[in-house]
C-alpha cells in the first residue's frame, strides 16, 4: 500500500532582479531534485524493505574503517536487545507475585528475586548503552574520514575535462555531502538495530501473552509511522524544490564575508545592495519553513488522534480478554508495557528510517561520483617517456572544448627542439593556452598526434609527462600556506634546504620582498588566517616564478609571466627565463609583450587557433609587410617611439578666479 503521496509544495518566489544576479532562472529542475524520484519511493513499507540493503552499505564501509569498533557496537546492541526483552519478563514475573501475594504482604518477597534481575539487567543494559556510544563515537569519524579520502582522492585523479566538465562538477557538488553522511549512517544505523532489537523483544513478549495483541500493536503504531514519513517527505521535497535558492543565498553570504570581494563590497557600495538581496531571500525562505512546522503541526495531531484510538481499541480487547479469561491481570500490565515499548520502537524506527534514506541518497551520490570519476581518471601506466627528447612534435594537432562549435585549436603542426625557447603569440582567444595545455598533456588532442621523439603522449605515462613539466600560468595558484610552502609546493614531494629555497627566490627576485615580510619565508601568505600576511600582484608573480624555477623540470611554460610585474621586474623576469634555457631544456614563453618574444629561437603566431607563421623574429620580419607577426611587433613598438613626440596630455585645470 502506498502511504505517502507527493505533497504540493510552491516554487520558490524569486524577484526578477534575483534571477538577474544569478545569470538566469534558477535551475529548479537540475541536480539535486534527482532526488525526488527516489523519494517517491519512500513509502513505510518500501523504506522498510530497504532496511537492510541501507545498514549492509554503511556496514560495509564502518567494516573497512575500523572492524574493532564495529564489532563492538554490533555485540552490544544485540546484548541491549537482550536485555530489554529480559527486562519485560522481569517485570512480568514481578507483577504475577504481587497479584498472587493480594493482602498478604509477606508474599511480596517472591516479587524480590525480579525485582533483583531487573536492577542487574538495568545496570548491564546501561554498561552496554555506554559501551555502544564510545565505539560507534569512535567509528564515525573513521568512516567519514573514509569516505572523505575516497571523495578527495578521485576528484584529484581525474582528467581537466571532467574538472571543467558542468555535470561533472555539479556530481562533485553532491558528493561532498556524502561523506559527511556516510557518517551520520551510522548513529541512524546504530538506532535503527537498537529499535529493531527493542521491537522484537516487545512483540515477542506480546506474543508469548497472546498472539492477538501482536496485530494491536501494529495498529497503534501504523499511524505514528504515516506521520514522521510523511514529515520527512514534506521537508525532503521542500528541500530539493529550494535548493538552488538555498544555494544562491548562501553565495551572497560567502561573497559578503570573502577577502577577495571585500574591496568592491566596500567601495562600491555593494555591502548594502547584497545584504537586500540576501535579505529578500531569506524573506522568502522563511516563509516555506513556516508552512512546513504548520503542515508537521497538523500531521502530528493526526497522527497522534488516531494512535489514540488504536490505544483504546486494543485495551478494549485487552480488558475483554481478561474479563472473559484468556488473559490474567498480571499479563495484562506486561502487555501494556510491552505495548508501550513496542509503540515507542517503531516510532523510533520509522523515524530512523527515513533519516537512514535521506542519508543514502548522499551516500549513493558518493558512490556515483566515485564510478564516474574512475571512468574520468588520468589512466596510471603507459609507455615510458624520454628524460630529456631531443624533440616535441605536433602532427596536425586538433582540439575543441567540449560544448563549443568551433576547435580551439586546429590543424597545428610543429616541432620543438630540446635545448630551444620558443614563444607562442597571438590574439586573445587564439588558442595559446589550449595549445600550452595539450602541451602539458592536461588535455590531450582530439585529432593528430604530439609525439615526444617517438613516442605518443596519448599512449604515454600521463604522470610521467605532469612531472617533465614546469608550468607558470597566468592564474597560478596562490597558496594559503607560507612563503617557503609556496616555492617548495613546486616538488612537493622533494625535501629542500632553506638555501635552495633562497636560490629560487633570488633567482625570481623574490628575495627582497620575502625579507620584507614579518616572518620572511615562515610568513603565512593568506589574510583569511591570524597572523597571515599578502603580497602585491607582482610580488606573487615572483613568487610563481620561483616556484617554477624550484621544479626544476626539462620542459617549463610560462603564460604570461609578467602581467603585474613593474617595467624594471620585467625585464629582469624575462631575462630569467631565457638565462634558464639550457642545452636540455625546452622553454615555452606565451606573452603579448612582443619585445620579450624576439630573442626566441622560435615564434610560432597563432590566430584563430591556426598556425599562421613560425620561425625566428629576423625571418618573420624578413616576410613584411605580410607578416603578422611583424604587423604586431611594429604597432606595439610605435606606442613606444611616439611617446617623446606626443607627450600625454595632463588634465586640463580649471580656471580658479583670483580672490579679489
Ligand atoms: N576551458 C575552456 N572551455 C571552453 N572554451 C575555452 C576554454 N578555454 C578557452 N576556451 C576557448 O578556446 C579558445 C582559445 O582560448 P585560449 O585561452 O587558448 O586563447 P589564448 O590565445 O590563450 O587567449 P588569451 O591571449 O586571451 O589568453 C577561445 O575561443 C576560448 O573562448
Amino acid at each position: 500500500m502506498r502511504i505517502l503521496r507527493r505533497p504540493r509544495i510552491e516554487e520558490p518566489k524569486v524577484s526578477e532582479s534575483e534571477l538577474e544576479l544569478f545569470g538566469g532562472p534558477l535551475r529548479y529542475d537540475m541536480g539535486w531534485s534527482k532526488h525526488e524520484y527516489a523519494r517517491l519511493d519512500l513509502t513505510l513499507w518500501g523504506a522498510l524493505k530497504s532496511l537492510p540493503r541501507l545498514v549492509g552499505h554503511t556496514i560495509a564501509l564502518a567494516w573497512r574503517a575500523d572492524r574493532r569498533s564495529l564489532v563492538t557496537v554490533g555485540a552490544t546492541e544485540v546484548g541491549q536487545g537482550i536485555a530489554a526483552a529480559l527486562k519485560l519478563l522481569a517485570v512480568n514475573a514481578a507483577l504475577h507475585a504481587v497479584l498472587a501475594a493480594g493482602a498478604d504482604v509477606r508474599g511480596l518477597r517472591h516479587a524480590l528475586p525480579a525485582g533483583a534481575v531487573l536492577v542487574v539487567v538495568n545496570s548491564v543494559n546501561a554498561v552496554l548503552a555506554s559501551w555502544s556510544t564510545s565505539a560507534a563515537g569512535s567509528l564515525e569519524p573513521k568512516v567519514e574520514r573514509a569516505a572523505s579520502e575516497q571523495y578527495l582522492a578521485a576528484c584529484e585523479r581525474v582528467e581537466m575535462a571532467a574538472i571543467e566538465d558542468g555535470a561533472f562538477r555539479e556530481l562533485i557538488d553532491r558528493a561532498q555531502y556524502g561523506a559527511n553522511e556516510a557518517r551520520h549512517m551510522i548513529g541512524s544505523s546504530v538506532s535503527a538495530i537498537n529499535s529493531v532489537f527493542s521491537l522484537i523483544a516487545s512483540g515477542g513478549v506480546l506474543l508469548a501473552l497472546n498472539p492477538v495483541l501482536l496485530p494491536m500493536l501494529i495498529l497503534i503504531v501504523a499511524p505514528r509511522g504515516w506521520g514522521v514519513m510523511r514529515v520527512a517527505q514534506q521537508r525532503y521535497f521542500s528541500t530539493m524544490t529550494w535548493i538552488e535558492h538555498l544555494r544562491a543565498s548562501r553565495v551572497l553570504s560567502t561573497l559578503l564575508t570573502s577577502v577577495t570581494a571585500a574591496l568592491e563590497v566596500r567601495v562600491h557600495g555593494v555591502g548594502g545592495f547584497l545584504l537586500r538581496h540576501f535579505h529578500r531571500m531569506s524573506h522568502s525562505a522563511e516563509s516555506e519553513q513556516e508552512r512546513l512546522a504548520k503542515d508537521k503541526a497538523r500531521t502530528e495531531l493526526a497522527a497522534s488522534a488516531l494512535q489514540g484510538v488504536g490505544y483504546l481499541l486494543t485495551f478494549m480487547l485487552m480488558i475483554g480478554l481478561c474479563l472473559s479469561g484468556h488473559m490474567s491481570v498480571a499479563a495484562f500490565g506486561t502487555a501494556a508495557m510491552a505495548l508501550n515499548s513496542g509503540s515507542a520502537g517503531i516510532g523510533a524506527l520509522v523515524s530512523t528510517m527515513s533519516q537512514l534514506h535521506e542519508q543514502s541518497l548522499y551516500v549513493h551520490d558518493l558512490a556515483d561520483f566515485l564510478v564516474r570519476a574512475d571512468d574520468w581518471a588520468i589512466p596510471d601506466g603507459g609507455l615510458p617517456l624520454p628524460d630529456r627528447p631531443r624533440s616535441i612534435r605536433l602532427d596536425m594537432v586538433s582540439f575543441r572544448y567540449p560544448g563549443r562549435d568551433e576547435p580551439a585549436v586546429k590543424d597545428v603542426s610543429f616541432t620543438i627542439p630540446l635545448g630551444s625557447v620558443i614563444a607562442l603569440v597571438g590574439p586573445n582567444g587564439s588558442g595559446k593556452s589550449t595549445l600550452v595545455r595539450l602541451l602539458c598533456g592536461l588535455h590531450l588532442p582530439g585529432e593528430g598526434h604530439i609525439h615526444w621523439d617517438d613516442i605518443n603522449i596519448a599512449e604515454a605515462d600521463r604522470h610521467q609527462l605532469f612531472a617533465h613539466v614546469s608550468l607558470l600560468t597566468q592564474s597560478f595558484e596562490r597558496w594559503p600556506f607560507t612563503a617557503a610552502a609556496n616555492i617548495r609546493i613546486g616538488q612537493p614531494g622533494r625535501e629542500a634546504t632553506d638555501d635552495e629555497l633562497r636560490t629560487s627566490a633570488a633567482y625570481a627576485g623574490a628575495d627582497r620582498d620575502i625579507a620584507a615580510l614579518p616572518r620572511g619565508m615562515n610568513t603565512l601568505l593568506g589574510k583569511q588566517f591570524r597572523g597571515g600576511s599578502d603580497l602585491s600582484g607582482g610580488q606573487w608573480q615572483k613568487i610563481g616564478l620561483a616556484r617554477a624555477h624550484f621544479r626544476d623540470a626539462c620542459m617549463i611554460i610560462v603564460d604570461e609571466p609578467t602581467s603585474a610585474l613593474d617595467p624594471d621586474a620585467e625585464q629582469r623576469a624575462f631575462d630569467q627565463i631565457l638565462a634558464l634555457a639550457g642545452p636540455d631544456r625546452i622553454i615555452v614563453l606565451v606573452t603579448h609583450r612582443m619585445a620579450a618574444v624576439r630573442h626566441a629561437d622560435l615564434i610560432f603566431v597563432l590566430d584563430e587557433g591556426r598556425l599562421i607563421e613560425q620561425g625566428s623574429h629576423a625571418e618573420l620580419f624578413a616576410a613584411e609587410p605580410t607578416s603578422r607577426y611583424a604587423h604586431m611587433y611594429r604597432l606595439q613598438a610605435e606606442q613606444y617611439e611616439h611617446l617623446p613626440h606626443h607627450p600625454v596630455p595632463g588634465p586640463a585645470r580649471p580656471a580658479v578666479a583670483e580672490p579679489n
